[in-house]
């Protein structure tokens, strides 16, 4: 008898251009949403567009409670919680970086509430997916979150936010190549659940980005259109996954660790781009793909080089021997390298010197 299921969750209403940040208030007006809403945002992002899109609510007579965090913590999550209840909160809407989008999405999981994405970098695959992702002591956890209703993501402000932020979400939708193969990789060794729609949606998402580079461009509002598409399509592969795996593999657990190491050195895409180059290598050796992931992301301004992320050489390889027990995920490093064949494959990659 045939018993399998599964469900399915994505955003009913994505909108996406210049300006749109100004049709927050209308759709939640579409989504029928009642009472008073939560703003969860950071510093910056609350001054670039929190603060504006709180005008229009009470414009439009409604009074939004705002809460800014700084770290995407177990802790920030709690807070949030408690000043959602404290204040009779309806809904949240998660406006910033992934950080505050991912305290969003977990804090609206917890409560039962319903929650908008409102991205204002182009910085990270997270700004429609069901998961949220949270360092824990030595581990990092990929844990379930609230889909948002909706995704209201403003090309405009997207483009006027630091360039390195557009490069970081575009290394952050190549990383989707190595995540893949990791994926295939431990379905076929320790045969993992595995979704075929949502890894060819994960790669085709890398390709597209890829074929499209030359739009990539510092100042192109298209830019950021071009990037928003991709992190959306890559969010839709991991909420059909239902599991972060298809865009977060090895060169993720990477990332993650010098995340511990070296906190704040480097944006998390910037992070995983580099990993990525690495863990291609492992998988396809010198003749491997390693090579045409790093002229992708050198192709539009993204690190390849520990130099270039602000990490030194050591620290790189103290983080390719000792991500694999960030999490309990199989991937092409195993049950980790040894220094020495670390240090090979960062030399041999032009990581480190
Ligand atoms: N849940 C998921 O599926 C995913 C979650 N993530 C998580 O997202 C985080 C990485 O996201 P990031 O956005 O790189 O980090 P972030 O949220 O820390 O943002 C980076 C910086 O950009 C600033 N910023 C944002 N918008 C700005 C604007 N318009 N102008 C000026 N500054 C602005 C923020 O204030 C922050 O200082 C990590 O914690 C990562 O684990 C990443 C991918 C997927
Ligand atoms: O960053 C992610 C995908 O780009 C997902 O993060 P995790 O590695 O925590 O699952
Ligand atoms: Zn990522």
């Amino acid at each position: 008898m045939f018993e399998k299921s599964t469900w399915i969750r994505l955003p009913r209403n994505v909108v996406v251009g210049h300006g749109v940040r100004s049709a927050v208030v209308d759709v939640v007006d579409d989504l029928h949403l009642q009472g008073r809403p939560l703003f969860v945002t950071s510093p910056t992002p609350r001054e670039v567009a929190a603060d504006p899109i709180a005008a229009d609510f009470e414009a439009a007579g409604i009074e939004p409670k705002i809460v800014t965090v700084e770290k995407a913590t177990f802790d920030a999550v709690e807070r949030v919680i408690e000043v959602a209840e404290a204040e009779g909160a309806a809904y949240l809407v998660g406006i910033g970086g992934g950080k505050a989008i991912d305290i969003a999405k977990m804090a609206s999981y917890h409560l039962e509430m319903g929650f908008l994405s409102v991205p204002t970098a182009a910085s990270h695959d997270g700004i429609v997916s069901n998961r949220g992702s949270v360092p824990d002591g030595d581990s990092r956890h990929s844990v379930a979150a609230e889909p948002p209703l909706a995704v209201v993501a403003d090309t405009a402000t997207l483009a006027d936010a630091p360039w390195e932020l557009t490069t970081a979400g575009c290394a952050d939708i190549i990383s989707n190549y190595t995540a893949v193969m990791d994926w295939r990789l431990a379905k076929r060794l320790k045969d993992v659940e595995y979704s075929e729609y949502a890894a060819a949606l994960s790669e085709m998402t890398a390709e597209i980005l890829v074929d499209n580079a030359e739009l990539i461009r510092p100042g192109l509002e298209e830019s950021a259109w071009v990037v928003t598409k991709a992190l959306m399509s890559s969010g839709v592969a991991m909420s059909i996954a239902g599991s972060s795996r298809p865009a977060s593999g090895a060169e993720h657990l990477f990332s993650h660790q010098l995340d511990r190491l070296a906190p704040g050195a480097a944006l998390h895409g910037h992070q995983v781009g580099v990993g990525s180059v690495m863990t291609a290598y492992l998988h396809g050796g010198d003749r491997g793909i390693w090579r045409d992931i790093r002229n992708a992301l050198s192709s539009i301004d993204a690190p390849t080089t520990a130099a270039e992320l602000g990490i030194d050489d050591e620290t790189v390889v103290e983080a390719l021997t000792t991500c694999h027990e960030i999490r309990d995920r199989y991937t092409i490093l195993g049950d980790g390298m040894n220094e020495r064949a670390a240090r090979d494959v960062a030399k041999k990659t032009g990581v480190i010197d």
